[in-house]
């Protein structure tokens, strides 16, 4: 069973995400990890965001075992993830692992913003999750705060407003809810009751717990 999990930014698709691989045993791809592998690559290289070839070979040689998680969730790697993106030649390089990963035996939980669209549009089970910018931004304040990130609200709400906008509004493989989705808006959702949320809707799609 493939689980295609998209949705802007902070909207909490990765706990989901997390969530369902544990409850159905299925491994799980956060494919945001790899945008962000490319956008701090090119940061660390001082590639410019319009060096394509450049950010192309980046892409290629972007090497799994090395992402460090942690260190690609601060601040300013979200931006970069998200302008390189933007770049049609660093999701052709991306693209083939992502479907491989989506397409293993037994199926995969990934979440990103088009997996349900171009990754894995044969997905037997879609969810849109979103959530109002600023509840989103207090949820990803919170969670910089907690990393003792100095940043205040009003910098994180411009920052998810102006990636929503450049996800949604790009050419390549745009950040569009797949027609066969179903959406799970958790604004007045908290951890628990959205992830509960989310475990009905695949039951109820697969006809099991
Ligand atoms: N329903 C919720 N209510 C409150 N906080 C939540 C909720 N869901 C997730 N969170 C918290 O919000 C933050 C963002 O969640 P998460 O990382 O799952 O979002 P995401 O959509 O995967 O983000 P990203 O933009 O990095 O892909 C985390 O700190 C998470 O613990
Ligand atoms: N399938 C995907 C996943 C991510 N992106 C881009 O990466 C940026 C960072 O992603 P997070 O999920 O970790 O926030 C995001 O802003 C997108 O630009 C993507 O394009 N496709």
């Amino acid at each position: 069973m493939i689980i295609a999990i998209d949705g802007p930014a902070a909207s909490g698709k990765g706990t989901i995400a997390r969530a369902l691989a544990g409850h159905h045993r299925l491994p799980h791809l956060d494919t945001g990890l790899l945008y962000r592998g490319v956008g701090a690559a090119a940061l660390a290289s001082g590639t410019g965001f319009d060096d394509i070839p450049a950010l192309a070979a980046l892409a290629a040689g972007l090497d799994l075992a090395a992402l460090d998680e942690e260190a690609l969730k601060a601040g300013p790697v979200g931006e970069a993830a998200s302008r390189v993106a933007a770049v049609p030649e660093v999701r052709a390089a991306l693209l083939k692992l992502q479907r491989d990963f989506a397409r293993q035996p037994g199926g995969a939980v990934l979440d990103g913003r088009d997996i349900g669209t171009v990754i894995a549009p044969e997905a037997e089970v879609k969810i849109f999750v979103t959530a109002t910018p600023e509840a989103r931004a207090e949820r990803r304040f919170s969670e910089l705060l907690k990393r003792g990130e100095a940043v205040t609200f009003d910098q994180v709400l411009d920052d998810i407003r102006r990636r929503d906008a450049r996800d949604s509004g790009r050419a390549a493989a745009p950040l569009v809810q797949a027609p066969d989705a179903i959406t799970l808006d958790n604004t007045g959702l908290d951890r628990d009751a959205s992830i509960a949320r989310a475990l009905a809707i695949v039951a109820e799609r697969i006809g099991r717990n």
